[in-house]
């Protein structure tokens, strides 16, 4: 049986700024990415990917065209279904956005106190389960001044899982490790993806994230320019 996809781009185009600043950002975007997949989004800084991402993921308003994000449009959608959504997703940044002040387990259990109504002790289970995945069950509770770069991105990538999102949105997740940390944290996310049917819209200019990829989309002056399917 095919399953709808998780997300459905047609005829997307976006713009910033208004008046004569006005300048359009996205052209005409078309867009399907299956249950499960992990697919890439490249391109050169000022390409789109990020406008690509964040509209994704209800963070910004879709202009014009069509975006389904698991069977339900976002043109046009409430504040009400946009949170909904939002709270299925998980979110990795280049910058781990971790609360310095905040232990690994307790910037975790954050990513669990996004859904209402989990109750502590199980929230604290969860983000404990997903930080032993990440292969950080020694270093519970070390603040992040005291973990590595590599550490502190497998927290964040924890935290991003941990709800057990349909869709992992990552932008640049990769951009501060060295070469083997960033290899880490990409094989995590397929594989844990992987096993759990999570789907992943990674974007990225780093070449070695590009073999890992079921798909890769290439974006240029806001236009997909070239989809390769490697599955
Ligand atoms: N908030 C904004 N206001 C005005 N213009 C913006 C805004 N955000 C992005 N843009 C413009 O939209 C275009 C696409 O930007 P976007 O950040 O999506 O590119 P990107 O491919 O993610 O770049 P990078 O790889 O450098 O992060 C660029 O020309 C950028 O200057």
């Amino acid at each position: 049986m095919t399953q709808d996809p998780i997300v459905d781009i047609r005829g997307l185009n976006h713009w910033f700024g208004s008046g004569d600043a006005r300048k359009q950002a996205l052209f005409d975007v078309e867009m399907t990415l299956p249950r499960g997949s992990f697919t890439v989004l490249m391109g050169p800084s000022g390409s789109g990917k990020t406008t690509v991402l964040t509209l994704v993921g209800c963070l910004r308003g879709v202009q014009d065209g069509s975006v389904r994000l698991m069977g339900q449009e976002l043109r046009g959608a409430d504040a009400e279904t946009l949170t909904g959504l939002r709270q299925r997703l998980g979110f990795i940044f280049q910058a781990h956005n971790l609360h310095e002040s905040l232990t690994a387990i307790q910037n975790v259990v954050m990513g669990v106190q996004v859904r209402p109504g989990v109750p502590d002790a199980l929230a604290r289970q969860a983000a404990a389960r997903a930080l032993g995945l990440v292969g950080l069950a020694d270093r519970l509770d070390y603040l992040p001044a005291n973990l590595s770069g590599g550490q502190k991105q497998r927290v964040a990538v924890a935290r991003a899982l941990v709800g057990n999102p349909a869709l992992v949105l990552a932008d640049e997740p990769t951009a501060a490790l060295d070469k083997d940390s960033a290899a880490d944290v990409v094989d995590l996310l397929k594989r844990l993806g992987a096993e759990r049917g999570t789907t992943t819209l990674l974007v990225t200019h780093d070449n070695r994230i590009l073999d890992r990829a079921d798909r890769i989309l290439t974006l240029e002056d806001g236009r997909i320019v070239s989809v390769e399917d490697r599955t």
